[in-house]
């Protein structure tokens, strides 16, 4: 009687999840949207299996959800158990409570102490030499995997600086040349086939756990527990040189503190301790696995514009030349100045939604939402997407118009009603860091290149795109030339 309204055709075991497969087969997002309407309204009650869901998905709801303290817990998925080792989840995207509380602050502050997530002159300095290797590669490189007879492979091309960068922060490690590439092309590739996994039909896995000893799903459990087993042999070598090389007078990065910290609770004989080896595996695979595939996945998406409306990409050349000229690299200085460039941005993370539904959340306790009863366990899914194209704020949802982010003298607007990191206690710890590296890519490589259709080739369909809790555009080829 206090549930929200949703389909009624429902299933043993599967609850109501087959009818959001038949809606859409590929975006839950989109089956989502479509339920709305058919429901006429913007809350909506089914079940996933045995588990009781409320989607919310107009703005009201959306930050009444992402608010209350009552709704921070998150559930377990197939993506995060296959991770667990001993029984319990670890890490900070799929836990809660005292345990993802402590650690996500522990990480932020010493995150913070290493230039992540703020302004900071040797970070910053990092991040340009990044921007500046890739304008050498796309110069001078004449054969490799990624960039072949002038083509780049969008958004590969763009994953790398930010692995490096992050990993400079969070373990201290660096990457150069080409083995350096090599191994951040394996990070990156690792972490988008996992995350390929999270998209509807694997959902079965998360709502309906025996489905595992079933085909086609016994083959996604091998493939899953396999990507899972590269990224986390990654984080493991990493804490491994860490360990050994450890020395509490010289604190470089985060895992650094954290060592620290560990090696302090087991000197206490603290048994009660979240400071362990396999929490810090789990965090480091927390941090490189968004660090990985969203940013570059969203300048994808918005290389993807470029061959669609090459006006834009004319537009933000032309303020790059008005404002930062050629003879120096843009800096974040000058973000404050490029008001389209800017609104180009936050156009493309509101147009291609990266994480539609965010991360499902859940109720750790009964609540009162929106007038209606949820019941503790109840999965919360705030659908970023439906507030991203609601007509009702954006008018034309379903352009991509920069300008919408513009006044009428061109400047960048104060308010911006779209949260493509989310709000609140879950808020996105990447978000400072995911926007200055947007900001960098975008300006760097327009002062220095046009990107343009290869010759013969299509231009691409963007209503198609790989599916999961972050979506990502398909790979494409991009014809580079530099400006004269
Ligand atoms: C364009 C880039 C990115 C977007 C759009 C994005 C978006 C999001 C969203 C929507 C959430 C869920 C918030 C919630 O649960 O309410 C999230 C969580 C998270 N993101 Fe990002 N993210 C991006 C980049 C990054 C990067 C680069 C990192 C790390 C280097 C990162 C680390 C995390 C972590 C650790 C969480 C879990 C936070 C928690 O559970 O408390 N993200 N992100």
């Amino acid at each position: 009687k206090h549930f929200p309204p949703g389909p009624s055709l429902w299933f043993p075991y599967y609850g109501h999840f087959l009818s959001i497969l038949f809606l859409h087969y590929h975006h839950t997002h989109k089956a989502l949207a479509k339920m709305c309407r058919i429901y006429k309204s913007k809350i909506l009650g089914f079940y996933l299996g045995p588990f009781p869901t409320v989607v919310a998905s107009d703005e009201k709801s959306i930050r009444e959800l992402l608010m209350k303290p009552q709704f921070q817990g998150r559930i377990d998925q197939v993506v995060s158990l296959v991770r667990v080792d001993f029984g319990e989840e670890r890490g900070i995207i799929f836990t809660e409570g005292d345990l993802w509380q402590q650690q996500k602050r522990f990480f932020l502050r010493h995150l913070r102490d290493h230039g992540f997530g703020k302004r900071s002159e040797p970070l910053e300095v990092q991040l340009a030499a990044e921007i500046q290797d890739l304008i050498t590669f796309l110069r001078e490189e004449r054969n490799h995997p990624a960039y072949q007879n002038g083509l780049a492979l969008i958004p590969s091309i763009f994953a790398w600086g930010n692995i490096a960068l992050l990993m400079s922060a969070l373990t201290g490690e660096k990457f150069t040349g080409r083995e350096g590439k090599d191994t951040l092309s394996d990070i990156h590739w690792n972490a988008l086939n996992f995350q390929f996994y999270t998209e509807p039909l694997a959902g079965t896995l998360t709502f309906v756990p025996f489905a595992k000893y079933l085909p086609p799903f016994f083959g996604y459990m091998k493939d899953i527990t396999r990507l899972n087993d590269n990224l986390a042999n990654y984080a493991k070598n990493s804490i491994r040189k860490k360990m050994d090389s450890f020395n509490e007078d010289t604190i470089n990065s985060a895992v650094d503190a954290y060592i620290k910290m560990m090696k302090e609770a087991q000197a206490d004989g603290d048994r009660e301790t979240y400071f362990t080896e396999e929490q810090l595996k789990l965090v480091i695979q927390d941090f490189t696995f968004p660090a990985s595939n969203t940013i570059s996945g969203q300048l994808g998406f918005l290389w993807q514009q470029f061959l669609l409306h090459p006006e834009v990409q004319t537009k933000i050349q032309e303020e790059l030349d008005r404002v930062v000229g050629r003879s120096e690299l843009p800096n974040l200085n000058h973000r404050a100045e490029l008001h389209y460039t800017e609104a180009t941005i936050r156009e493309i993370m509101r147009y291609k939604t990266l994480v539609p539904l965010s991360v499902p959340h859940k109720a750790t306790e009964d609540a009162n939402f929106m007038g209606y009863h949820v019941e503790k366990g109840t999965i919360m899914v705030p659908s970023l997407y439906c507030l991203h194209n609601d007509p009702d704020i954006w008018g034309d949802p379903e352009n991509f118009r920069p300008e919408r982010f513009l006044d009428s003298n061109g400047q960048l607007k104060k308010k911006d009603r779209t949260l493509p990191f989310g709000f609140g206690k879950r808020l996105c710890p990447g978000e400072t860091f995911a926007r200055q590296n947007m900001f960098m890519y975008v300006a760097g490589l327009l002062q220095n290149f046009t990107f343009s259709l290869p010759e013969g080739a299509k231009l691409p369909d963007d209503s198609k795109y790989i599916p999961g809790l972050n979506v990502h555009p398909q790979h494409f080829w991009m014809k580079v030339t530099p400006r004269s």
